[in-house]
């Protein structure tokens, strides 16, 4: 349905229209008053807390080393537990927060001794899991400014402490970033689902169908990993695990997704390097979401391995698409340069994840709407391929079926000609006699008119065969046939009985015209001069038979019955005469083998007795 019509050329460029505009927007951003923390220092190890959970700072003395921001303390040598402390900023807050973008991987946050924020289970020896990675908003009291803040970290990860931004500021303007940072993410998200759809759609309908599931994937995968790293997701549903578990699925799709793509694209060496390659990620994707899911490990671990995998296959891919780029169509062209855009920023997101690179926001819904815009191109020009594919077929279809239609109308047509008419002179054949005979028979009952029929036999027509071939036989049989379609009426029935037997069943015609006409007949074929292959050949006569209905009989029906036994009396009498059925005509079995008392012979021989029973 989508297909038809502009509805995918519409659906794409209200895509990019709107996703252009949202980051418009978000360019356009304004900044939100906001103050960090300042003198940061660490210490290694827990502190003492007494039962109520209060800081017990006055018992020992701790070693605090200054540090410029609350994570990844050096000389960590294993360590699980740190603390931080920092001093809240001075300034004019109408509900103010404090603001922190992640912590690694649980942590408490302590007014100077008083707890008044937790993150996440600690046991009695300030240990606890990995609840998933969100943002803090920490109420502050009155008062804070100045104050020291303590926070308490427990963390089994590659870093340990706070992640991002740690900085105090307006509860309203913490919703409002977070709105604006997520917007972008969410926009470009929508655009690249939609994308995935269609591409789904290709993937159904083929050609590329192998392709185009590459991309719908890639699309589905990036799109959610969009949608699960939005900072607003907290918004929707408040369950970080759930969101990073998502995210760790998506994300860890996005090489298979690739891998699938470029393998498809290449043969030989490079297809099956890509496809090791997409196939270690399918295997890591499966083998890490199990076993975190049956509780064998931490999803927060399962990052780490796979970004280092990551940092090798990725580029690996990239190189052996780029190694064989010329070999590749235009469109796939674009899309290798779509993921050369997406690639770095995934890097980069990964060293900066990991604290290879200072903090920065990165935002990879860039790398994602440029993939998303080549696809779109590609979408367009296959969707205007596809279209004048089909129109093309239509047209080859249409006239396909043009002539097909015309080729079996002339086979139908030949048929219905087979079906009653004799191949060999074109007369009408016994079946048609049939259904004619009945149905003429009927008429002259109801009208009470005359019907007769003449049976007509070439004399010795054995011989012809015998002596100028089946061939030159059949010449003749044309030929008669010919002679007698001219000779009787337009609405007499002339048809081939059998072998070189004819019939002609005459309606509303007398007895003495039926006999002139046969008569006529008989002269005509006597007359006529017969060649075969410039071969003269010898004359032909007819015997035949006449009976009238209702002067020889009340019953139609039987007319053939009569018109064959005078035909019988034809033969008998000499040949080449017709005979009008009489009383006499009728074959007497105490007469067989005798002559009748007006010199006609009933029944001559036994061959003539066959014939005459199977002509019935
Ligand atoms: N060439 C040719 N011969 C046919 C065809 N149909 C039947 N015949 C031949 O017609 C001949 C009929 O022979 P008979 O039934 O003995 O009759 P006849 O020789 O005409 O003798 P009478 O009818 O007694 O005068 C046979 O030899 C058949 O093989 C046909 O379609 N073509």
């Amino acid at each position: 349905m989508l297909l038809r019509g502009y509805g995918i050329y519409k659906a794409i460029l209200w895509g990019i229209t709107l996703c252009i505009g949202v980051l418009l927007s978000c360019a356009l951003k304004a900044d939100t008053a906001s103050q960090p923390l300042h003198s940061w220092e660490y210490h290694w190890g827990d502190l003492p807390l007494d039962t109520q959970g209060t800081l017990q700072q006055n018992n020992t003395t701790p070693v605090w080393h200054a540090i410029s921001f609350p994570a990844n303390p050096p000389e960590r040598n294993g360590q699980q537990q740190v603390w931080f402390r920092g001093v809240l900023p001075e300034g004019n807050w109408s509900d103010p927060v404090l603001y922190i973008t992640s912590i690694d991987l649980i942590g408490q946050v302590y007014l100077d001794d008083t707890l008044i924020y937790q993150y996440g289970e600690f046991d009695e020896q300030g240990r606890g899991d990995f609840a998933g990675w969100p943002w803090h908003m920490v109420d502050l009291p009155e008062g804070f400014s100045g104050k020291s803040l303590n926070i308490r970290v427990f963390s089994y990860y590659t870093n340990i402490g706070l992640w991002g931004e740690v900085k105090v500021m307006e509860r309203l303007d913490v919703l409002k970033s977070i709105i604006q940072m997520s917007v972008q993410d969410l926009a470009v998200s929508a655009l690249v689902f939609v994308l995935a759809f269609i591409a789904s759609i290709f993937a159904l309908m083929g050609p590329e169908r192998r392709g185009f599931a590459a991309i719908a994937l890639f699309a589905y995968a990036s799109g959610l990993m969009l949608l699960a790293e939005a900072p607003a997701r907290q918004l929707i549903i408040d369950n970080a695990l759930a969101w990073d578990t998502l995210r760790a699925g998506s994300y860890y799709t996005l090489p298979v997704a690739l891998g699938l793509l470029l393998s498809h694209w290449f043969n030989g060496t490079t297809k099956r390097w890509l496809t090791r390659l997409w196939t270690l990620h399918l295997a890591y994707l499966a083998i890490s979401i199990g076993l975190v899911q049956t509780g064998v490990i931490s999803l927060s671990l399962t990052f780490p391995a796979f970004d280092a995998l990551l940092v090798v296959t990725l580029p690996a891919m990239l190189m052996l698409a780029l190694f064989r780029f010329r070999e590749l169509s235009i469109e796939q062209r674009l899309l290798a340069l779509s993921f050369t855009f997406f690639i770095p920023l995934l890097l980069a997101d990964m060293l900066v994840a990991h604290g290879f690179v200072a903090w920065r926001p990165i935002s990879l819904s860039y790398g994602t709407l440029i993939f998303s815009l080549a696809n779109a191109a590609i979408f367009l020009w296959h969707y205007r391929h596809t279209q004048q594919q089909m129109s093309l077929t239509n047209e080859t279809l249409e006239h396909q079926v043009a002539s097909r239609t015309k080729e079996l109308d002339r086979l139908v047509q030949e048929l219905e000609n087979l079906s009653f008419k004799d191949s060999l002179t074109n007369l009408y054949n016994r079946r048609h006699f049939d259904t004619v005979f009945a149905h003429e028979c009927r008429r002259a009952q109801q009208n009470t008119s005359q019907l007769t029929l003449l049976m007509l036999d070439i004399d010795h027509f054995k011989q012809i065969n015998d002596h100028f071939g089946h061939d030159a036989g059949d010449s003749v049989l044309v030929a008669i046939g010919a002679l007698l379609r001219q000779h009787f009426r337009g609405l007499d029935i002339v048809c081939r009985f059998g072998g070189e037997e004819f019939i002609a069943l005459l309606p509303s015609t007398s007895v003495n015209a039926a006999e002139a006409c046969a008569n006529a007949l008989l002269e005509q074929v006597s007359q006529l001069s017969l060649t075969h292959q410039g071969t003269l050949l010898r004359n032909v006569t007819f015997s035949c038979g006449v009976a009238t209905y209702p002067d020889h009989t009340q019953d139609p029906f039987r007319l053939l019955k009569l018109a064959d036994e005078a035909l019988y009396q034809a033969k008998n009498g000499g040949r080449n005469r017709c005979i009008v059925w009489t009383e006499a005509s009728q074959p007497q079995e105490f007469m067989l083998g005798s002559h009748s008392p007006a010199g006609a012979i009933t029944r001559l021989s036994p061959k003539m007795h066959e014939t005459s029973e199977r002509k019935l």
